[in-house]
């Protein structure tokens, strides 16, 4: 019998995302290749939920390579905010905004917010399809609260983490070592959760 793993695309172009999906992926039963492998153009995200992007992306992804495909759609939700940016993320400073213009615009919007109402979440949508016509794709969600910090802290991670502060580690997400983050983060816990439904589903990783 053949032990080689079935293929599967990783269907984002974050490498920030690609090197957290390494570690979290590592007793996946499949072996995982990102999109970049492939040269995929990227997907339209005209959905208005994480869930529709993250849709989006895998249909995209499975379509354009003919393999099972994980996508992620994920985001900052901040109270004072209403939300915002929300599923808009990736382009809150605007459609081709760096990490750095979109950090700079939230601790701009926040200015003048005081410390105690500066709570928000990360959230995290992780759908995974076995192919573009897949009718049942798995959606697993994860979500995980702090708060926005005043100043940026820290290197590692990417995107918002060096202002969100987690206070159970006194730390913002970009100090934390890469298994903490994965271990309390959104997409940790929606990962957690894509393992359980994939082995009740499949009947894999017994
Ligand atoms: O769509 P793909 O190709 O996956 O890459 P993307 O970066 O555009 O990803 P999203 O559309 O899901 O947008 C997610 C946004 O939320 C931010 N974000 C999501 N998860 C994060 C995390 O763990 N730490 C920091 N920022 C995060 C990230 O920086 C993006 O700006
Ligand atoms: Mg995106």
């Amino acid at each position: 019998m053949s032990t080689e793993k079935q293929k599967i695309v990783l269907a984002t172009g974050n490498k920030g995302k690609v090197k957290e999906f390494e570690r979290l992926l590592e007793n996946f039963p499949y072996e995982v290749v990102p999109q970049s492998a492939f040269d995929l153009t990227d997907a339209d995200e005209t959905g208005t939920t994480f869930v529709e992007n993250a849709i989006i992306k895998a249909r995209h992804a499975a379509k354009l390579t003919g393999l099972a495909a994980i996508a992620d759609d994920s985001g900052l939700a901040v109270d004072a905010l209403g939300g915002e940016p929300g599923v808009y993320s990736s382009r809150y400073a605007g459609n081709d905004a760096s990490d750095q213009q979109n950090v700079d615009k939230l601790l701009q919007a926040l200015a003048n917010v005081a410390e105690e109402n500066r709570t928000a979440r990360f959230l995290c949508v992780i759908v995974f399809m076995q192919s573009a016509e897949d009718p049942t794709p798995i959606i697993c969600q994860g979500e995980w609260h702090g708060h926005i910090s005043q100043v940026r802290r820290g290197e590692k991670g990417f995107g918002y983490d060096p202002v969100f502060w987690v206070s159970s580690q006194n730390q913002t997400a970009a100090q934390l070592p890469a298994e903490v983050k994965n271990r309390l983060s959104h997409r940790g816990k929606a990962m957690a959760k894509l393992l359980d439904c994939l082995s009740d589903k499949l009947g894999l990783m017994d």
